[in-house]
């Protein structure tokens, strides 16, 4: 801020300052159009745990300990909790027991359950009598390479299956959300092109999906490649139906979600107990925890309807339960038992 002393810019408004300086105005407005300090009031947080937590698991987690895990989640507030995937259980064995999963939780009437459908063979077991979800997620990538290993598939044919499933939705009612992986680097090609992000998500948006989380699928990003790209992105999509969902390899997650925020997103996703990896991103690790999103946010005074202490109870369950220690650093800090 130049040479205007720190007691006249504490005394100041912007205006005066404006007015006072106009060298000055620049930076302001960028300031203000960057969302400086703007945080929103409330933030959504979507649980991925007993999905993206739990899909990389080598050894077969019991459908029980999923169904239990969903159910204490539900009791901690949450708004929205995606609990399996509909793909096929030779490429994600650990998912095979999606339908047994939805039939078994306890659907609270406060909380939504979106599971991953890939394509129609997937929507339509997911939404069949027999599973009865009633939100789904389609999930493409902005690297064409991760898309095939990924989804056998390349970006364009992924985004043809995405409308069929998006037009079979729209006849059921069915909400679909969608996901950009490799938002911010690719396990394959490296660093990706906000551009290209922008067009997946704008594609993905003007199908229909209500909201287009953006993932580091790797957790490679940093505060600076996560503004880069969400200028390009909220050029074409509102900010109001984006979504983050940070994986913490390079511990940036905090960081970038704060970044995401300063920026105008309120939808962050995460995972009790910091769980998660994608099978097919190799060195990738878990999502961010849930319970270090809570406290990073509720420490600023942004609201998320979600208790902080049943949450890391929750990831006391699932961790006794995969015999692992907790990656959440908050558990960690109240003294969790693994
Ligand atoms: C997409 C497919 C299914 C294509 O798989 P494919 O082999 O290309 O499919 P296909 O259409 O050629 O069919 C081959 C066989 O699969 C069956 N099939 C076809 N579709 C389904 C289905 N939906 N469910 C069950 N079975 C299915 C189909 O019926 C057939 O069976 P067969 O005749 O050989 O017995 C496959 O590639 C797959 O399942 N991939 C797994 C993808 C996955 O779950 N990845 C992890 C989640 S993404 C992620 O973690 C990233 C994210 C979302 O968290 C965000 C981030 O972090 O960035």
């Amino acid at each position: 801020m130049g040479n205007v002393p720190t007691t006249v810019k504490h005394c100041l408004s912007h205006e005066q300052l404006a007015r006072d300086y106009p060298w000055l105005k620049r930076w302001l407005v960028e300031e203000k159009s960057l969302g400086a300090h703007e945080y929103p009031e409330f933030v959504k947080i979507v649980e991925v745990g007993p999905r993206d937590g739990l899909q990389n698991e080598k050894e077969i987690v019991p459908t029980e300990v999923k169904v239990q895990l969903i159910d204490r989640l539900s009791d901690t507030g949450l708004s929205v909790i995606e609990a399996t995937s509909f793909v096929s259980s030779k490429w994600v064995p650990q998912m095979a027991d999606h339908t047994e999963v939805l039939q078994g939780i306890r659907k609270s009437p406060n909380v939504r359950y979106p599971v991953l459908t890939p394509n129609m063979h997937g929507f339509q077991n997911a939404v069949s009598l027999a599973a009865g979800a009633t939100e789904v997620a389609v999930f493409g990538s902005a690297s064409e390479t991760f898309s095939r290993k990924n989804i056998n598939c390349s970006i364009d044919e992924s985004m043809l299956r995405f409308e069929e499933v998006l037009n079979a939705a729209k006849d059921q009612q069915i909400p679909v959300r969608g996901y950009v992986s490799c938002a911010l680097g690719c396990p394959h090609e490296g660093p990706i092109d906000p551009s290209k992000v922008t067009e997946v998500a704008k594609r993905l948006y003007e199908m229909g999906c209500y909201e287009v989380s953006l993932g580091d699928t790797v957790g490679v990003g940093t505060p600076g490649s996560m503004a880069a790209m969400l200028r390009s992105v909220t050029r074409e999509v509102p900010c109001r139906a984006l979504a983050v969902h940070c994986h913490d390899t390079y511990g940036q997650a905090l960081a970038n979600i704060l970044t995401a925020l300063q920026m105008g997103v309120c939808v962050v996703d995460s995972a009790v107990a910091g769980l998660g990896g994608c099978p097919y991103a190799q060195g990738s690790s878990g999502n961010v925890s849930t319970e270090d999103v809570l406290y990073m946010l509720h420490g600023m005074g942004i609201q998320t309807g979600v208790d902080l202490s049943k949450m890391i109870a929750v990831g006391d369950f699932i961790c006794h339960s995969l015999n692992r220690k907790t990656n959440s650093r908050v558990a960690q800090a109240r003294g969790s038992q693994l």
